[in-house]
């Protein structure tokens, strides 16, 4: 059962589109990616489904209800990720969390939810002693403070170093096992592989492709490429009589294979059969950057619109 429907939703800020038209639905229980460059119109979307802007055009329904018209509902079923800077930094971490539960109908219990996240020792430290990645934790669970049926979570790790995020990453995990539908918001590409169930890629306002992360990958086919660099003299030929091998690429003595999965062992056995030595062998496996590029045509981590466009 869908609990978030989207249809051609459009949004301008003046004459700037920031949405042009997006549709995509959300079922319950699961982690909805919504995946795309800067600019592309992400946190607009999410906002538009949280209530907080009023759409231009197109239906946004909310568990149901109208997100505008039945703000206060949602906003006590939907919960949001806070930006940093909308904590005082003296306001400690307990606090923050009493304050917040205040808000809400349903109120969930704050030391369980201190031990959750793995903030049970910061409970009396003011937020701005807080690390980044104690930050991150802090605003997610004022998201779930209120025991949401909605989490929305907007680039939740931008910021964290690797153990940062990978530990995010558990936690939107443990996040979903509770029953919660999450929508994630995120540039990362290994973010979205990793956690979402489904996303959405968007570019320049409107929805490029909706897929399983697995999907995506196989729109861009199944091509492995193994490099090398030949340390013995190595004729092109040898490598292209291999039935596995579809392309081969020179640069120096830097060699580029590329074919289905069996072509790494293929390369090595020809290799070993003629005594061929090599170094620096690297397999590279298709990933959703290379996706997101074969369906934007250009890199996810790409800003679309030039500086002017984006101040305005
Ligand atoms: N309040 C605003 N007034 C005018 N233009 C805006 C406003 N908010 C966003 N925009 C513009 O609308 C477009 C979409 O912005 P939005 O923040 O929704 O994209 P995004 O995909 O979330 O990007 P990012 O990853 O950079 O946050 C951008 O061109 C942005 O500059």
């Amino acid at each position: 059962m869908p609990v978030i429907e989207v249809e051609h939703l459009h949004k301008r800020y003046g004459d700037k589109i920031a949405v042009d038209d997006v549709s995509f639905t959300v079922e319950q229980g699961e982690i909805f990616g919504v995946l795309g460059p800067n600019g592309a119109g992400k946190t607009t979307t999410v906002e538009c489904v949280q209530g907080l802007r009023r759409a231009d055009g197109g239906t946004v329904r909310v568990l149901g209800l109208d997100p505008v018209r039945d703000r206060a509902e949602v906003r006590h079923r939907v919960g949001a990720q806070l930006q940093e800077s909308q904590l005082p930094d003296k306001l400690r971490v307990r606090e923050a969390l009493d304050l917040y539960r205040s808000f809400y109908r349903n109120r969930a219990d704050i030391d369980a939810l201190l031990t959750d996240l793995g903030l049970a020792e910061q409970r009396n430290t003011a937020f701005h002693k807080l690390s980044g990645g104690q930050k991150q934790r802090l605003s997610v669970a004022l998201a779930l403070v209120g025991r949401p049926e909605i989490a929305i979570l907007d680039e939740l790790t931008t910021g964290l170093d690797p153990q940062g995020r990978r530990d995010t990453w558990d936690l939107v995990d443990s996040i979903r096992d509770r029953g919660v539908t999450v929508v994630l918001v995120t540039h990362f590409m290994e973010e979205a592989e990793r956690l979402c169930d489904r996303l959405a890629v968007i570019d320049a306002g409107r929805v490029v492709a909706i897929d399983t992360p697995a999907g995506l990958l196989a729109r861009v086919g199944s091509e492995h490429r193994v490099h090398f660099r030949a340390l013995d003299p190595l004729d092109d030929e040898v490598l292209t009589a291999l039935p596995e091998v579809t392309s081969v690429r020179r640069s120096g003595d830097e060699v580029t294979v590329t074919g289905p999965e069996e072509v790494l062992q293929a390369v090595l056995g020809v290799l070993a059969e003629r005594k061929i030595r090599y170094g620096g062998l690297r397999v590279d496996q298709p990933t959703l950057d290379d996706a997101f590029v074969s369906l934007t045509g250009r890199g996810a981590r790409a800003t679309t619109l030039p500086t002017d466009e984006r101040s305005s």
